[in-house]
């Protein structure tokens, strides 16, 4: 019982503490009741509502969720591209919500790199693979040396070498996909965003597409996050994240396990996400099945928590 102003005091430490160990010594990106309101006229738009995520560094992670609950808002400011109204956004040193601008610039140039959906937009009419991929380069004022090997390992490590020449209308939808994500890693980023990167695609080219992101995932170590519709995409990787009314509503972990005879399947595995304070979304079908509505009973079992529907006819 937290009676006196004391324990409150003793129990607030206690939750800052158990916080900082949630954290993961390994995570990258640390989103914690972030909130985005867009402002148009009088109309105001609450996309994010306090959401929380974290990445870990290394990590292949997909976004999923229905139109409008706000993931592009998230990448965006991941990206450093749209700016936080409150909460906390953090991604490797920079915290996302007192960057400068000078800050922000470098933030885009070194330490994250995005793809977008239109395959066009990610390339530029004129300039040929080789030409685009060093652009990047040429702002961060690497050395030309380092500029010409950079261009051939990444044209080589996403299969496109023998598109070096080309310009965006000499390739496929694939191919120019795979160059925009040569271009993103140009300046060897620590984390790679991807806002619907297969949505102009037929499955077969997006196979393709998201078989190239986890080629580089595992070749450099860039952490990737991906946001999509493609089920297919998000069932290949090894967690999605699901966003609802622009909070984390839950997330399906997905593992490889072996059985006795030694065949291998992947076991794939959905858990609700609880807040910072402790709340969890009960999903719209459990909720209909046992008619739970704005009360229902806590009880604390060995090793799990029972919900029960409100049965005191109050
Ligand atoms: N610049 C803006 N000005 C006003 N409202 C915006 C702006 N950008 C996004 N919104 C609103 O914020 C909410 C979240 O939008 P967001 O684009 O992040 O969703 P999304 O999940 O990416 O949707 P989709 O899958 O359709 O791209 C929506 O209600 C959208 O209308």
């Amino acid at each position: 019982m937290l009676r006196t102003g004391n324990a409150v005091i003793e129990r607030s430490a206690r939750d800052r503490i158990e916080r900082q160990e949630t954290v993961s010594p390994n995570a990258l990106i640390v989103c914690e009741s972030l909130v985005r309101i867009y402002q148009t006229g009088s109309i105001e738009v609450q996309a994010l509502q306090g959401l929380d995520l974290v990445v870990d560094s290394g990590e292949m992670v997909a976004v999923v969720g229905a139109s409008g609950s706000g993931k592009s808002t998230l990448l965006s400011i991941l990206a450093g591209i749209d700016a936080p109204t409150a909460g906390k956004a953090r991604v490797e040193q920079w915290d996302l919500l007192a960057m400068s601008r000078a800050d922000r610039v470098r933030y885009r140039r070194h330490t994250v790199g995005f793809v977008r959906q239109q395959t066009s937009s990610n390339l530029v009419p004129y300039l040929t693979s080789r030409q685009v991929i060093d652009l990047p380069m040429v702002a961060a004022r690497r050395p030309v040396k380092h500029r010409r090997d950079r261009v051939d390992e990444l044209l080589a490590a996403l299969g496109v070498t023998d598109c070096a020449d080309r310009k965006p209308g000499q390739m496929s939808g694939g191919q120019q996909q795979r160059v925009a994500i040569a271009v993103a890693l140009a300046n060897e980023p620590r984390v790679l965003f991807a806002d619907e990167p297969t949505g102009e695609l037929d499955t077969a080219t997006s196979t393709e597409v998201f078989g190239a992101l986890r080629e580089v995932n595992q070749q450099f170590g860039v952490t990737v996050v991906i946001v999509t519709h493609d089920q297919a995409v998000s069932g290949q990787v090894e967690r999605t994240v699901a966003i609802r009314d622009g909070r984390t509503s839950s997330e399906v972990l997905r593992r490889t396990a072996t059985n006795e005879d030694g065949d291998t399947h992947v076991i794939a595995e959905e858990y609700a996400v609880m807040d910072r304070t402790g709340r969890v979304q009960i999903p719209r079908e459990y909720r209909d099945t046992l008619e739970l509505s704005n009360r229902v009973r806590l009880a604390l079992e060995t090793g799990h928590v029972e919900i029960h529907p409100d049965r005191s006819g109050r």
